[in-house]
């Protein structure tokens, strides 16, 4: 597509916009009295209109009905959760059977490892990427040490070569085939949250089971932006937050991933709490902990209603605006476009003032562009903040700013260069 530097094409582009009325199905922050242009998506998505009728219905249902509730209304909260099986499902290419909506990710993290982490003498190391979310980093090494192995001989992380700064395949899958006689599992982000590099998922899993290892995915900056497909790739186990591109709010719901070849091990180890028990038998509270059939048996505690009516609100609108490939048209689009226009102020400019860090080929990355500000990098930020552009900070000199299709228009991103470059001279 032929990208034009102007303001009529951005509006232009928007009017065509098949998802384009979808954007009012969002509250967008306002900044001066007009809609902030929130690029923020990577972190905490926005609040759906509809998210307080969701939570406000469950409010009632608890005044109303109070404890039988969970038995009683139109959605009884005890199987609430399995009603949102079939949306997430869609959403990262699984079997509904293979998805369970439940706690928080990093709680999800160590619970998957648990399963899929069974580390013996020879056999303990865990592949990840150089440069992981902290969280997954602090997850992994304290796994690696539950277990009485050294993080430092255990914990392989992969970095980019000398002079790049994304990771290659072939280096991931030579990385895993070279450690392959003592590896156990690679876990790795679907998109990594600092460069925004999304990671061929299927070469991990081909590698890693060639490898004799599991492999595993945090999918927090992937689910709801990418299109996936868990099942078909062979991945085994996966989990993801719902804050970020499927805004659940802060905190919000997050979710599992097992593939179902696993449901008949019996040697994997799992940490019980009764609402993974069989849903047919949970109230007789028997002794012995009898496991849900699928992923439903991986869950511990009851479902936390508010949290599931907000996540509830948002699969609503990834339904009716269809399947993941026409949100992704919509966002390569969209990304591009900024890329683009970012490319044009460097052409302008005679220098490489912003350089974009995350792939130029679309395919290996989500709505993330990922910019380094050679010059003034913190008070640029500042700028965009002030004149009502809200991307995230993250040090030393990045900006990340995600164009998210649901609710971002070819406008946001048109105003948000134009702003980049007007703080070249206002800074
Ligand atoms: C890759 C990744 N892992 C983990 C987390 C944190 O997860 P939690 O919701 O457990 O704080 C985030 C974002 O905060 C993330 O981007
Ligand atoms: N989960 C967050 C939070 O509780 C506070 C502030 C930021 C976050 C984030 O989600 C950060 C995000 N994962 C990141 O990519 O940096």
């Amino acid at each position: 597509m032929n990208y034009q530097n102007d303001l009529a094409f951005a509006r232009e582009q928007d009017r065509l916009d098949p998802l384009k009325n979808f954007r009012e199905q969002f509250l967008i922050p306002q900044h001066n009295g007009a809609d902030a242009v929130y690029l923020c998506g990577n972190s905490l998505g926005l609040q759906p209109v509809t998210a307080r009728t969701y939570l406000n219905d469950q409010l009632n249902n608890w005044q109303n009905l109070a404890v039988e509730g969970w038995f009683q209304g139109e959605d009884p909260w005890l199987d609430y959760h399995q009603s949102l099986s079939g949306s997430i499902a869609r959403i990262v290419g699984a079997q509904e059977n293979e998805v369970a909506v439940m706690n928080s990710l990093t709680v999800n993290l160590h619970l998957l490892m648990v399963s899929f982490y069974k580390p013996n003498s020879k056999r303990f190391k865990i592949i990840i990427e150089g440069g992981a979310f902290p969280s997954d980093q602090y997850a992994v090494e304290s796994q690696v040490k539950h277990h009485g192995f050294d993080p430092q001989s255990a914990v392989i992380e992969i970095f980019p070569r000398e002079g790049e700064l994304t990771l290659r395949t072939e280096d991931i899958v030579n990385t895993i085939e070279q450690h392959k006689n003592e590896l156990a599992v690679v876990l790795f982000a679907g998109i990594n949250y600092y460069t925004g590099q999304f990671f061929d998922l299927k070469a991990i899993t081909d590698a890693a089971h060639q490898a004799g290892a599991y492999a595993g995915f945090d999918l927090a900056h992937a689910a709801g932006n990418v299109p996936l497909q868990l099942h078909q790739w062979g991945a085994d186990f996966a989990c993801w937050c719902s804050y970020k591109y499927m805004n659940s709010g802060p905190g919000g719901i997050s979710g599992i991933f097992v593939h179902e070849r696993h449901f008949t091990d019996t040697t994997m180890n799992r940490f019980a709490g009764w609402w993974g028990y069989r849903r047919d038998m949970r109230f007789l509270m028997a002794p012995g902990f009898d496991a849900e059939q699928g992923a439903n048996g991986w869950q511990v505690s009851t479902s936390p209603i508010p949290l599931l009516a907000l996540f509830k609100a948002s699969m609503a609108i990834f339904d009716s605006a269809g399947n993941m490939s026409i949100i992704r048209d919509k966002s390569l689009r969209l990304t591009a476009y900024l890329e683009f226009l970012i490319n044009e102020i460097n052409l302008r400019q005679g220098e490489e003032l912003f350089r974009i860090i995350t792939p130029a080929d679309p395919q290996a990355r989500g709505s993330q562009l990922s910019v380094v500000c050679k010059r003034n990098a913190k008070s640029t930020f500042h700028f965009l903040a002030q004149n009502g552009v809200i991307g995230d900070w993250r040090e030393p000199d990045v900006i990340r700013l995600s164009p998210v299709p649901l609710y971002n228009t070819f406008e946001d991103v048109y105003k948000t260069a134009a702003l980049m470059e007007a703080s070249i001279k206002a800074i």
